[in-house]
């Protein structure tokens, strides 16, 4: 799905990110975790297209600097950790602005299908004629969710999608549903990529975790693989234990 190697990325003397190696097979979540300033949002800007880095980055073997936007657009999609906190417009129209690639004027039938849609899987159908601009953190949060989604609602296999910390703000019930929606989207031949701060959700809804530290990758591999006490008390300079989940026997880590 993607491909980039040793990809480094300054901003004037300071090194963001260096010699990261990152590659994505179809249907996998990919979860970059690591500590604040780790670069894992730098990470996933350079590897959306957002900011440039001087090396390649392979977006279904042709590089990503390549596609045609509004092509791109439909393939793969992104849900930014800082949203504007202001857009005065009602919450059926900011999931809207996820339908632009697809229409000139007017939203067609096939739009409104896909932002409706997407406004009842993420649990904002009901607040479809808010203005945005008067919702809660967590509300605003699960509208982009739900625009990113509709952005991505169409008949091309193989799709990508980006989420930089998708889950704040969100109440626990929220958090899981989030991840569902994420989840099911792999399922299909699609990938994500989510930047999250949870280890132990991490854990149970990533195929692979990508541990960050100083704009270097730490660790990469299966949750097992990476999340052992070792790295992470060294990456987050914090002591912790890990344990298997009574339920899901995945790796379970306690701080402290
Ligand atoms: N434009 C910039 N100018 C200067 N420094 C920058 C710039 N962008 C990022 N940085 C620095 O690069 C480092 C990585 O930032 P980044 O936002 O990628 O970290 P992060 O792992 O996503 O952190 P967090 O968990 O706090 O969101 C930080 O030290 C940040 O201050």
């Amino acid at each position: 799905m993607i491909k980039a190697q040793q990809i480094n990325y300054r901003h004037k003397e300071f090194h963001i990110l260096n010699n990261v190696d990152v590659s994505l097979g179809f249907g996998e979540f990919l979860a970059i975790v690591g500590p604040n300033g780790a670069g894992k949002s730098s990470l996933l800007s350079v590897l959306a297209n957002e900011v440039k880095s001087r090396q390649q980055i392979l977006f279904k073997d042709k590089n990503i600097t390549d596609w045609k936007i509004t092509e791109l657009s439909k393939h793969k999609a992104k849900f930014s950790q800082h949203n504007s906190n202001d857009i005065p417009l009602e919450v059926k129209d900011v999931v809207m602005m996820g339908r632009y690639p697809y229409f000139d004027a007017q939203p067609k039938e096939e739009d409104l299908q896909a932002t409706d849609e997407m406004m009842h899987q993420t649990d904002v159908y009901h607040l479809k004629g808010r203005e945005y601009n008067t919702l809660s953190g967590g509300e605003k949060q699960r509208v982009h969710l739900s625009r990113v989604l509709a952005q991505l609602k169409n008949e091309i296999t193989q799709k990508l999608l980006f989420l930089d910390e998708p889950l704040n703000n969100l109440d626990v019930k929220h958090q899981y549903k989030a991840l569902e929606i994420i989840k099911n989207f792999t399922q299909n031949e699609n990938s994500a990529v989510v930047v999250l701060h949870d280890l132990n959700l991490a854990a149970q809804y990533a195929d692979k975790i990508l541990l960050m530290k100083s704009g270097k990758v730490a660790a990469y591999g299966t949750p097992e693989e990476v999340f052992t006490a070792e790295n992470i008390s060294e990456a987050y300079n914090f002591p912790c234990t890990i344990c298997d989940h009574p339920i899901t026997n995945n790796p379970m880590i306690i701080f402290g």
